[in-house]
């Protein structure tokens, strides 16, 4: 079987005596879309925490394309190829969508921040974002000031910076919150189209969002994984049902 791209063993942390991760054991496969769902105060923004690097574990193993990055810092995990979206404001109002994009370019093949008024003249770099933008559906919006887009498509756009920096796995922290139908249907039907080609571990409270996209889902109650499995497989447990979904899940 292929190796993951990312293994959480028995990672765990507290505060005190509220125990926020209790013995997480989690695996991502490559191209695998593996949602994390909870209720609210369950450990979900945590969990993400400690998986980018933005929070340390009290024990446990993270293993990230085969290596053991539990002790690395963000910025490291970050260049391994780990990259967090969303709930993480990346987006420059000032600087269109096209240039928001190749700065992000730019930034991966490691040139510095003050080269910014070189971007617009690279046309390699404008290319780059380009197709980024027309892959999320931004293309018409690329001389957009990023700051006037609509929420929805501030979302995508953070997808395209994120993705332009070519990473391994993705890791969205609610996607869809604060979006209309309208936007969620958007951004779903954006993300179906990125399924397969990159791994992705999202977060995401959207059931509809996250049924339509997920290959595999595991619940998280009061910190602990008391289910992974397929939607159906999810859907149809009886412990999730208690626990979580209720009736809205059932139906
Ligand atoms: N720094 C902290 N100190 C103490 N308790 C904390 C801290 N951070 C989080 N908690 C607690 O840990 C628990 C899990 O919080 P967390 O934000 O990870 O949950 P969540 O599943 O992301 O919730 P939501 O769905 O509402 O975003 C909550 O009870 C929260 O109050």
């Amino acid at each position: 079987m292929t190796e993951p791209i990312l293994r959480l063993q028995d990672v765990h942390k507290a505060y005190g005596a509220l125990k926020v991760t209790d013995h997480v054991n989690l695996d991502v496969r490559p191209g695998e879309i593996h949602a994390v769902i909870g209720p609210n105060g369950a450990g979900k923004t945590t969990l993400i925490g400690q998986i980018s690097g933005a929070l340390a574990v009290d024990g446990g193993t993270i293993t990230f394309d085969g290596q053991d990055v539990t002790a690395k810092p963000m910025h490291l995990r970050a260049r391994a190829g780990l990259s967090r979206s969303f709930q993480i404001t990346e987006i420059l109002p000032e600087f269109t969508a096209r240039e928001n994009v190749a700065l992000a370019l730019q930034a991966r093949q490691g040139h510095s921040f003050r080269f910014i008024r070189n971007v617009a003249r690279d046309r390699a770099l404008n290319e780059g974002a380009e197709r980024w933008l027309g892959e999320l559906g931004l293309a018409h919006r690329a001389d957009t000031p990023a700051g006037i887009l609509s929420h929805g498509e501030k979302r995508a756009l953070e997808l395209a910076i994120s993705l332009a920096t070519e990473p391994k796995l993705l890791l969205l922290d609610e996607p869809m919150a604060g979006t209309g139908r309208e936007e969620t249907d958007r951004l779903v039907e954006v993300l179906t189209g990125l399924k397969g080609r990159y791994a992705m571990l999202l977060v995401e409270h959207d059931m509809g969002a996250v049924f339509a996209l997920a290959d595999r889902i595991s619940v998280l109650v009061y910190g602990r994984i008391i289910a992974t499995g397929t939607p159906e497989e999810i859907r149809e447990s009886a412990e999730v049902r208690e626990a979580y979904l209720g009736e809205e899940g059932a139906a």
